[in-house]
């Protein structure tokens, strides 16, 4: 079987809050009428710039047609030189080479007649405990409205919350206090994540005013690639500290250091499900914890971290993909399932990815391009539509 045609498709999908993110739907195509579909998710974060469509679908077929999807490691090694690493977490290569390495695991799984999670050597769990998220407060009016969002999800099964915080103290600790007064135990805050925003000091200040109240880890509270910033926080705080895996340089200072308890890790950040599970395997090597972050991936990149979940023999902590929970839309005709706060991997009885793109819905979201709107550097910090300075 040899790779013979590529598409690649820009969608804008908005979310419930109103900000849109701007994703490629990747469908590979071979020469035996088999095509594996991908999504390089979420371009809309910083650096503010934006990636040429034309000249990626040149480059990208001329890496890929008339190649064996099944030579995974080569494809892998050349994308690499084509998109290499770059130590930081929002770096776009990682995105590009994430939804090809996608849809060549559908391709080779739809080939077998498995889903993805067999093709990885077989699945131990079939659904993945998740946590919704309560993006940054910078007023104290958006206290109230994520309350609210509190109440709404705790009724869909969503028991677990994680907060993003630290340009407001006093809105993080009026939403705590809130969250306890109203829900109590109902509710668990997994997380609070300073998203790289603050130096470790000024983190651990943070951490030590809001642990009146209850969370379990906290992630990113040191600039990005700081490991010595984070092991302070590590070794200062009673609390297990958490991180986002961008490269496999960044992740070996991490351990070399001991910087952190938990590898927060996603297919997204790190190039794809190949290298995403390397970084998994280094983590169980070093002992360390590990869960599945996001970049609230639309339902096929979802679905591929699900199949990925389910093979971990790591996932010891609440993980955080619920991208279609938070989209209004998405590109599928059956997009993947939550039920009692759980991500389910899609069945057994679907091989590959065990998605199926609708073409209906794809019309209805696609953009010409991957361009900027006018969003400012808060939205998009804070992914939310606020324009408010
Ligand atoms: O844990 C994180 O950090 C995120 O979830 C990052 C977010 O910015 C996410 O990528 C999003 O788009 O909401
Ligand atoms: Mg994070
Ligand atoms: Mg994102």
């Amino acid at each position: 079987m040899k790779l013979s045609d590529l598409r690649l498709t820009v969608v804008g999908v908005p979310r419930s809050t109103g900000f849109v993110s701007k994703h490629v739907i990747v469908e590979l195509m071979t020469d035996e009428g088999l095509t594996g579909i991908g999504e390089m998710s979420d371009f809309s974060h910083l650096p503010y710039y934006s990636i040429d469509l034309k000249d990626l679908t040149t480059v990208l077929k001329g890496i890929l047609i008339g190649q064996n999807p099944f030579q995974l490691s080569r494809m892998n090694m050349e994308l690499k030189s084509h998109f290499p690493e770059a130590n930081f977490y929002y770096e776009k290569g990682n995105f590009i080479r994430n939804g090809i390495d996608a849809a060549l695991h559908d391709l080779c799984a739809k080939a077998l007649n498995m889903p993805v999670s067999e093709f990885m050597g077989g699945a131990i769990q079939q659904k993945i405990k998740v946590c919704f998220p309560i993006f940054r407060h910078r007023f104290m009016e958006e206290v109230e409205e994520n309350i609210a969002v509190v109440r709404q999800r705790l009724e869909q099964g969503f028991d677990v919350f994680r907060l993003y915080v630290g340009k407001n103290l006093d809105a993080d600790e009026a939403f705590l206090d809130g969250v306890q007064r109203e829900f109590g135990s109902r509710v668990k805050i997994k997380s609070l994540d300073f998203s790289h925003l603050l130096d470790w000091k000024a983190s651990l200040k943070a951490i030590r005013r809001l642990s009146a109240y209850d969370f379990e880890m906290v992630e990113s509270p040191a600039p990005q690639n700081d490991f010595e910033g984070l092991r302070q926080v590590r070794m200062k705080s009673d609390y297990p500290v958490s991180e986002h895996v961008w490269s496999f340089r960044q992740q070996h200072e991490m351990l070399r250091q001991d910087s952190v308890d938990i590898f927060n890790i996603s297919p997204i950040f790190i190039g794809g499900l190949t290298s995403a599970r390397k970084a998994a395997a280094a983590a169980e090597v070093a002992g360390k914890g590990c869960l599945l972050g996001t970049t609230q991936e639309l339902s096929i990149g979802t679905a591929a971290m699900a199949h990925l979940g389910s093979t971990l023999v790591n996932l010891n902590y609440t993980s955080d993909p619920t991208g279609p929970e938070l989209y209004v839309g998405d590109v599928v005709k059956e997009a993947v399932r939550y039920e009692d706060g759980y991500l389910l991997v899609p069945g057994a009885d679907k091989p590959g990815l065990g998605m199926e793109l609708d073409l209906e819905k794809i019309e209805q979201y696609r953009v010409p391009d991957l361009s900027w709107g006018a969003v400012s550097v808060h939205q998009l910090q804070d992914r939310t539509s606020q324009t408010k300075q």
